[in-house]
């Protein structure tokens, strides 16, 4: 069966995939309100194309922290990759270097951060969530350094896991990581605060984005302490339930930060199109993560890469039909909200 877009995937990996699995990957927290809206606000803005421009060629070449990228899309951090494929994250990597864009490893991987660093040839950033145990994130902020990551994205939107039934349901309790021993949500860190930021901000010396802000005041707060990049992001609506969608939030903090860091969006990503309507509201990149475990599940590392063509290639043709030769040309005045 050939798949011609993410939809074709997800049904596929649907098929494959034990159903305890699927539903820790496609599942969201309460009554996945939230997880539906991440993709329904997609659908929800239009575009306003330009026509009569020269769009022999269009440009989807981009940076991002200063690492030159093919496409203004990274892979998001995500759990547990050996549920999908036996080689995890090793395996997830590979392809994401076929397609050359960032791949940002999950703290609770199914591989080591070192294995993963090992299996690539493109870059990598390292998601970190903050332990109890303060020497475990000095650690693996040390480990991250020493193997050539070359950012740390702070996830902050999880004092606790959210509330995802059908785990409950399934009895799903495979969370641990390759990196460290202890089990992973017991140790969690549910005192952190702006204080645990600026230490954090002392210990290393690699750029520091904060994944999880939804808000322009504490997009402020985080300019203060000195950020290089802001994920906006509910997390795929597997943290609370009713937060708005990134896509919603973004034009309030790009209007706040105004410029002064990067900003990225995730939620909800399935389309070109749906890239192209980030861009035009301010971001930077976008992250995608669901689509990865998808490709992932149904082809291995060739399918994590047709995932990232797919969603290139059509970006390609959505920038054409819109009149944008550069991502410069995305602007505002392409979506109606
Ligand atoms: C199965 C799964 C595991 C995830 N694990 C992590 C994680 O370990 N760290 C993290 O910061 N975000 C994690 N996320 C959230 C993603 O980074 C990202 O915010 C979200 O998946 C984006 O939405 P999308 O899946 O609709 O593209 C996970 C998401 C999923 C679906
Ligand atoms: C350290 C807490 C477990 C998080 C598991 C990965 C994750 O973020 C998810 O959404 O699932």
């Amino acid at each position: 069966m050939s798949h011609v877009n993410i939809q074709d995937y997800e049904k596929a990996a649907q098929a494959l995939l034990e159903p305890a699995y699927w539903d820790y990957y496609a599942g969201g927290s309460d009554d996945e309100i939230t997880l539906r809206a991440n993709r329904a606000i997609f659908d929800h803005i239009r575009l306003r194309p330009r026509i009569l421009k020269d769009v022999t060629t269009c440009d989807t070449t981009t940076t991002a922290l200063g690492t030159p990228l093919p496409m203004p899309i990274i892979v998001a951090p995500t759990a547990c990759h050996n549920l999908a494929h036996p080689e995890g994250e090793c395996e997830t990597v590979r392809g994401v270097s076929q397609a050359g864009t960032i791949m940002t490893a999950s703290s609770v991987s199914s591989r080591s951060l070192e294995e993963i660093a090992e299996a690539a040839s493109t870059p990598l950033w390292f998601q970190l969530y903050i332990y109890q145990d303060r020497s475990i994130t000095i650690n693996l902020l040390e480990r991250a350094r020493q193997t050539g990551y070359r950012a740390i994205v702070l996830t902050v939107d999880v004092p606790r896991l959210g509330n995802r039934e059908r785990d409950l349901r399934n009895n799903f309790k495979r969370l641990d990581s390759a990196n460290f021993v202890v089990n992973d949500v017991t140790q969690l860190r549910r005192s952190l605060t702006w204080k645990d930021i600026t230490w954090l901000r002392s210990l290393t010396p690699l750029p520091l984005l904060i994944k999880g802000i939804l808000t322009a005041e504490d997009a402020i707060i985080a300019l203060e302490h000195g950020v290089d990049g802001i994920i906006v992001s509910n997390h795929g609506g597997r943290q609370l339930d009713g937060a708005i969608s990134g896509l919603e939030a973004l034009p309030e903090i790009v209007e706040a930060v105004a410029g002064r860091c990067e900003i990225y969006v995730d939620g909800g990503i399935r389309r070109g199109t749906d890239v192209l309507k980030a861009l035009a509201l301010g971001a930077r990149a976008v992250l995608v993560g669901r689509p990865i475990l998808w490709g992932l599940t149904v082809k291995g590392q060739d399918g994590v890469n047709h995932i990232l063509e797919l969603l290139k290639s059509e970006l390609e043709l959505a920038m054409a039909l819109c009149g944008c030769p550069t991502l410069n040309d995305i602007t505002p005045s392409l979506v109606k909200l």
